[in-house]
């Protein structure tokens, strides 16, 4: 069981330059709530995240979770090439780069990343897959929590891109709202706070 002070300890870390997409399900909404605001407020206020440089998607369970990363995760990728392709489309090898194209910076680096979730052209550079399973009165609950984390962890190992396992696999509401910050007691710890921070530190792992 969960024991305060033994999850990971972290340090500040610089999100700064960091596009984080947060992909939540819509089952258990209010934990739900709490685990992604837990893992936002912590990126944000922590490591330092631009608020507009996070992105969060919904589905309606957890099931559709790695799909969902997986998907995303390749139009982010599509995007940011496009990106790096009009670049390449105003080098004019004659004269180098031309810097008085409309789309290149004045260092000719791609154009500037415009803020919020459409119109950037940056790839994320991690995801958090949140949800929350508890287990009703048949096996459905054992086969949703192997396809799940199963699905998670590959969709990480064949992108590049890490995933975040933020799913909560519970036997009752009460270990889920105490996973979640949200027990009456207060005894318990927002895990979001720690895939918040798991996804800044392997994001620039993966940017190494
Ligand atoms: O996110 C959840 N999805 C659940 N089921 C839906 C599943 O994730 C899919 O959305 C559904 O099977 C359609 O694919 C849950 N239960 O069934 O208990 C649950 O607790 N949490």
């Amino acid at each position: 069981d969960f024991q305060k002070g033994l999850e990971p300890a972290t340090t500040t870390q610089d999100g700064s330059a960091l596009r984080i997409l947060i992909v939540h399900t819509r089952w258990n909404t209010p934990i739900v709530q709490g685990l992604v605001d837990g893992a936002k407020k912590t990126m944000i206020e922590q490591h330092n995240v631009k608020p507009e440089n996070i992105v969060i998607e919904s589905v309606p369970g957890a099931y559709e979770l790695p799909f969902a990363a997986k998907k995303l995760l390749e139009v982010s990728q599509i995007r940011a090439a496009e990106g790096a392709s009009d670049l390449i489309g105003n080098v004019n090898l004659l004269d180098g780069l031309n810097l008085n194209s409309p789309t290149t910076s004045s260092t000719g680096t791609a154009p500037p990343v415009s803020g919020g979730a459409k119109g950037s052209r940056q790839a994320f550079d991690a995801v958090i897959c949140i949800g929350v399973l508890i287990k009703g009165s048949t096996m459905h609950f054992e086969y949703i929590c192997e396809a799940v984390s199963q699905g998670i962890m590959r969709v990480g190992l064949d992108s590049g891109v890490p995933v975040i396992f933020g799913v909560l696999t519970c036997l009752n509401e009460e270990q889920a709202l105490s996973r979640a910050g949200l027990d009456k007691d207060g005894r318990g710890h927002n895990h979001g706070i720690d895939w918040g921070s798991g996804a800044v530190e392997m994001a620039l792992l993966k940017n190494r």
